[in-house]
Order: C-alpha cells, then sequence, then structure tokens
C-alpha cells in the first residue's frame, strides 16, 4: 500500500479532481483487475482505449485514476489525475509502486534488430561469472539469479517489469540486464527505469507491420538512448550505418564497439569453427564457444559492457571463454552419419544471411548447406520473399515450411516466400506445409559433412495455429530423426 501523493510525485500531473491524501492498495492498467482501492491508468492502446473502460469502473471501488482526458461524468468518491501521456505515466508508477527497483540495480538495457537475447543473456552470465548475483528479462525466459520465470514478450509492460526488477532487489542482485524491443521503446514500456547503460546491436528490417516505415523504427530504437542519463553509458556498434545515429542525442557517455575499424572495444576473428572461434578482444586472444561474425559482435559488446560496469580486464578475458551459447542459437547437433543440423532463431532477412554465411565460413566447399526455413503468420509481410530469396542465394537446397502460421493460410505465406525466387532458386527449393517433415527432408537428402540450418524458431517449443499453440520443438524433432539413423 502506498499514499496517493507519494505514487504521483514523480508525474507531470496537468489537473487533479479530488482529494490526493488517500491510500492505495494496488496500480492496474487493466480495468479488468481493479479491485477496491486501485489506482486504473487508462492506456491507449493499439487495439482498445483504456479510457473507453473508465464510465463502467464507477462502482468498482477504484479509488483513483490517471487519464489524458477527464470523463463525462466524474464520481466524487474517484480522484482523477490528468497527464499528458497515460502510458509514460504508468511507467513511472511501476516503479514508484515496486519502490523504484531499477535505481537500486546496475540495469543494462540492449536494442537492436538482432543479437539482443543473445547480448542481454550473456551479460547476465557475464555478471554471475564475476560472482555477483543477477537477473535477466528476455524473449526467451527471465531470470531472478537462477530461479526461471516464463515470458511471453521480449520486453513485458511496466507492472511486469518493475515486479520483476523488484524480485532481483529482494534476492540481493546487483545486476540486471534486459531486451528493450522497438515495441516497447514506442509504447514507454520502459519510461522511469534507470539505466546504468544502453548497448546498440544493428538495425535492420523487422516490426515494419507495427512501426510502418524504417524511419519510425529507428526512431523506436533511438528513444531509448535519448531518455538515458547522464550517468549511464552508450555502447554502440559503429560497423552499423545508424551506429552513430542512434546515440546522436543522448546525454549518456558514448562508446562505440567494431569488428572492422577503430574503436574503444574492438573484436578480431582469428579463426573460425562450427564449434567455436578464437578471437581477440582489443588485442587479447580468447577461445570463444560462439560460431558466426554476428557472435563476434555480440561479445564484442559483452566485453564493453563488462569493462564499462569496470569488472576487472583479466576475469572478464577468462568469462569470455567460459560463456555459452544462448538456448536456440546456433545450437548443433550432429548426426551419426556425419552431417550437422543447426537450430537457429534467426527469423529476418539479415539474420539468416548472416547465419548462412557464419555456415559457410567454416565448411568452405567442403559440405553442402540445406535450409530449412519459415516466415511467421500476421508478421511483417515483406520480409518474407528477401528472406526466400537470401536463403536460396546462400543454400544448395532450400526448403521452406511453416513457422507460427498464427491466423494466416501456410499456403499463403509459402507462395509470399516463393515469390521471392528467381528460377534458379526456385530449381533448388521445394516447399513442405509440414515443419516435421521438412525437417525429415533435409536430412534424407544430406551427406556427411552437410550442414542442415534450421531457422526462425530456436528455443520456441511450440507451433502456433490459429490462436492455439500446439507442442512442436526443431530440436526435438532433430534428435527424433538423428535417432532413427542410429
Ligand atoms: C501490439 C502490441 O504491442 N500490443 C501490446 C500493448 O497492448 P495493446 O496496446 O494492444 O493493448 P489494448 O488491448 O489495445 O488495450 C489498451 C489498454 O486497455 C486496457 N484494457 C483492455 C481491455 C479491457 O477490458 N480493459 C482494459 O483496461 C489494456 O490493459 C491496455 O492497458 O501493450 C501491452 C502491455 O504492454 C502488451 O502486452 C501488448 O503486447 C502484445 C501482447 C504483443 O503481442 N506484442 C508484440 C507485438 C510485442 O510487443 N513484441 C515485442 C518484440 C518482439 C521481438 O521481436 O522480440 C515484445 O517486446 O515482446
Ligand atoms: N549481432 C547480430 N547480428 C545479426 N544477427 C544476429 C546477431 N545476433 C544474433 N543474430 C541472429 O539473430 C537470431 C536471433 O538472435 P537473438 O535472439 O539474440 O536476437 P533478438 O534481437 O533478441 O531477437 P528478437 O527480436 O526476436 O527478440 C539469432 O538466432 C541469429 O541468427
Ligand atoms: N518476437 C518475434 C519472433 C518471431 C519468431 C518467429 N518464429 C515467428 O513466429 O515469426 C515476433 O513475434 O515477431
Ligand atoms: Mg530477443
Amino acid at each position: 500500500m502506498k499514499s496517493l501523493s507519494q505514487l504521483l510525485s514523480p508525474l507531470m500531473v496537468e489537473e487533479i479532481i479530488g482529494s490526493d491524501d488517500k491510500i492505495i492498495t494496488d496500480v492496474v492498467s487493466d480495468s479488468r483487475k481493479v479491485t477496491t482501492g486501485s489506482l486504473f491508468v487508462a492506456v491507449r492502446g493499439t487495439t482498445v482505449d483504456g479510457h473507453s473502460f473508465i464510465p463502467l469502473l464507477q462502482y468498482s471501488g477504484v479509488a483513483a485514476i490517471v487519464c489524458e482526458e477527464f470523463p463525462e461524468f466524474i464520481e466524487s468518491s474517484i480522484t482523477y489525475i490528468k497527464v499528458s501521456d497515460s502510458a509514460v505515466a504508468l511507467g513511472y508508477l511501476a516503479s514508484e509502486w515496486w519502490d523504484n527497483p531499477s535505481r537500486k540495480l546496475n540495469l543494462v538495457g540492449v536494442t537492436g534488430t538482432n543479437g539482443k537475447t543473445t547480448t542481454a543473456t550473456l551479460i547476465y552470465e557475464m555478471a554471475r561469472l564475476m560472482g555477483y548475483k543477477a537477473g535477466l528479462l528476455s524473449t526467451v525466459c527471465n531470470y531472478v539469479e537462477d530461479e526461471a520465470i516464463p515470458t511471453n514478450q521480449t520486453t513485458p509492460d511496466p507492472l511486469t517489469i518493475n515486479a520483476l526488477l523488484h524480485r532481483m532487489v529482494e534476492a540481493g542482485c546487483d545486476y540486471a540486464s534486459m531486451e528493450v524491443s522497438s515495441h516497447a521503446a514506442h509504447q514507454h514500456r520502459i519510461a522511469g527505469l534507470h539505466f546504468a547503460g544502453g548497448v546498440f546491436s544493428n538495425l535492420t528490417r523487422d516490426h515494419l507491420d507495427y512501426h510502418k516505415t524504417v524511419e519510425a523504427y529507428l526512431a523506436a530504437k533511438k528513444s531509448f538512448f535519448d531518455g538515458l542519463p547522464s550517468t549511464a553509458f552508450a555502447l554502440t556498434n559503429i560497423d552499423d550505418k545508424v551506429g552513430e545515429v542512434i546515440v546522436q542525442n543522448t546525454k549518456a557517455r558514448k562508446y562505440t564497439y567494431s569488428l572492422r575499424s577503430r574503436a574503444d572495444f574492438t573484436g578480431r576473428i582469428i579463426e573460425s569453427r562450427l564449434d567455436g572461434t578464437t578471437m581477440s578482444f582489443n588485442g587479447r586472444d580468447v577461445e570463444v564457444l560462439f560460431t558466426g561474425k554476428f557472435n563476434a559482435y555480440n561479445l564484442t559488446a559483452v566485453y564493453g559492457v563488462s569493462i564499462l560496469l569496470g569488472w576487472p580486464l583479466e576475469e572478464v578475458l577468462v568469462g569470455m571463454s567460459r560463456l555459452v551459447p544462448v538456448a536456440g542459437r546456433f545450437q548443433a547437433f550432429h548426426s551419426p552419419k556425419g552431417y550437422t543440423a543447426i537450430v537457429d532463431y534467426a527469423h529476418t532477412p539479415d539474420a539468416v544471411v548472416n547465419v548462412l554465411q557464419a555456415i559457410r565460413e567454416v565448411i568452405g566447399n567442403r559440405g553442402s548447406i540445406i535450409t530449412v526455413v519459415g516466415a511467421g503468420g500476421n508478421r511483417d509481410k515483406g520480409k518474407r520473399p528477401i528472406m526466400a530469396r537470401e536463403a536460396a542465394l546462400r543454400s544448395d537446397r532450400l526448403i521452406l515450411t511453416s513457422d507460427n502460421p498464427r491466423f494466416e493460410e501456410p499456403g499463403d505465406i509459402l507462395r509470399d516466400m516463393e515469390e521471392g525466387l528467381d528460377i534458379e532458386g526456385r530449381k533448388k527449393s521445394l516447399s513442405i506445409v509440414d515443419r516435421r517433415e521438412a525437417i525429415r527432408a533435409a536430412a534424407a537428402f544430406a551427406q556427411p559433412g552437410d550442414v542442415i540450418l534450421i531457422a526462425g524458431k530456436g528455443h520456441e517449443d511450440y507451433q502456433e495455429i490459429k490462436g492455439v499453440k500446439h507442442h512442436f520443438d526443431d530440436r526435438e524433432v532433430v534428435k527424433e530423426v538423428f535417432a532413427c539413423e542410429s
């Protein structure tokens, strides 16, 4: 319980009707969760406007309502608080409700199209290798120290974020890392959070169904850096074409990382293998358990964050060699017949290109690449033909298949993908709606030395069809198929 006046203290209140001398029992942004004494925040959403539920709350026992517009009918027992942006207010209220946990932790946010989960997870792992207690908010799973808390969002809503950060504080954590998705930045889910640092990985096309233009997508990501305090660091990938733009208006201390040019933190690949890479960080050689240039970028960012957080260099270098890949990210399985399957979460054109380049760099012309890939339903349609084209260009054989068709017809998605194939591409590809059959077919084509890339689902253990998540796990299917061969 908290006093209303305390909760409102960080907000820029425009107008208030009623008393702020009240005790609040809960803060909610969903009218269905209102209980006696709660504070309801009316947020304008993508499907409904939270303001439309205010009239229904008249006799609900709600104590106060934060909104952008006062309702026509004012109920005398309720305090109405007008703010310019309820979504921003919700962020600050959530922080205040949970005693500002982000100020009690060193919180690092990671944004960019690809590499957020990997980088954020490795920062969390590194903090623990350094002997600290730490927490993580990520697409795959949230963690408070060792305790896994399942999630279905990359960046949850502000109340959930702060509740989780509060649990981390209670558990004695010193560090936390989190992914900052573009949706979250745009919807102000991170408003009110105090970051010790921010990391930018890269920007390529994704989520244009939501943001509409690449400019708007960039603006959403940039807003995270614009909001960092001067005490924070902003670490950016200057090899990316928007790496400098993204931090141009930040108040934070700027640092750069790169695999190609001079930067505060440089990573260099010395030798790549399917099971690891010899790399150097600012000139110091380390054996890492990761493959691919994209992972070299992620690791260089993690190295930079570690140094910026003040961890000792020698321990950080040992830590780099001990970090292990994240579930479903370039996860390799070896068949008794002598070929390898790699399950990877690549679900954007850029990620598909990167992962295929990484495989080709390692196997050279000693083996063929067979790619199994789909594209999600009810998501950015523009990326479908590009993903198919890029996959065909870099594979010897391509099997297009389903990846969470959601409410679309799988056949329609496959046709959108096929549109991206030229004659050469069509010759080497086939479409199989059933993902299990597609993986089986790939295994049937494979010869010793070949690599099968199974892209798009990574750690996911479901296939989402018409609102129902059916159990499906690429890793399990691969093991099943390989077991039949032994
Ligand atoms: C499209 C989208 O991003 N939607 C997010 C958004 O919900 P919304 O704006 O659609 O909400 P709405 O249904 O219009 O409702 C508006 C308001 O009215 C309230 N309401 C609603 C109904 C009611 O009866 N009473 C009531 O008070 C709602 O609680 C809400 O406060 O705000 C919610 C709270 O923060 C999010 O959970 C929700 O994410 C949905 C579930 C989602 O699927 N989002 C995806 C696209 C997403 O966010 N993805 C990113 C990136 C993924 C990645 O690449 O890694 C992520 O961060 O997960
Ligand atoms: N730094 C990177 N640059 C380009 N591609 C990358 C990078 N890191 C990872 N990838 C590719 O993108 C896929 C997803 O990686 P990861 O889960 O770390 O990204 P993400 O940004 O968290 O994605 P999402 O937006 O879905 O949460 C990986 O499986 C890999 O194929
Ligand atoms: N967070 C991303 C993940 C996509 C993963 C892919 N398997 C798909 O379902 O499209 C999204 O929801 O767009
Ligand atoms: Mg992620």
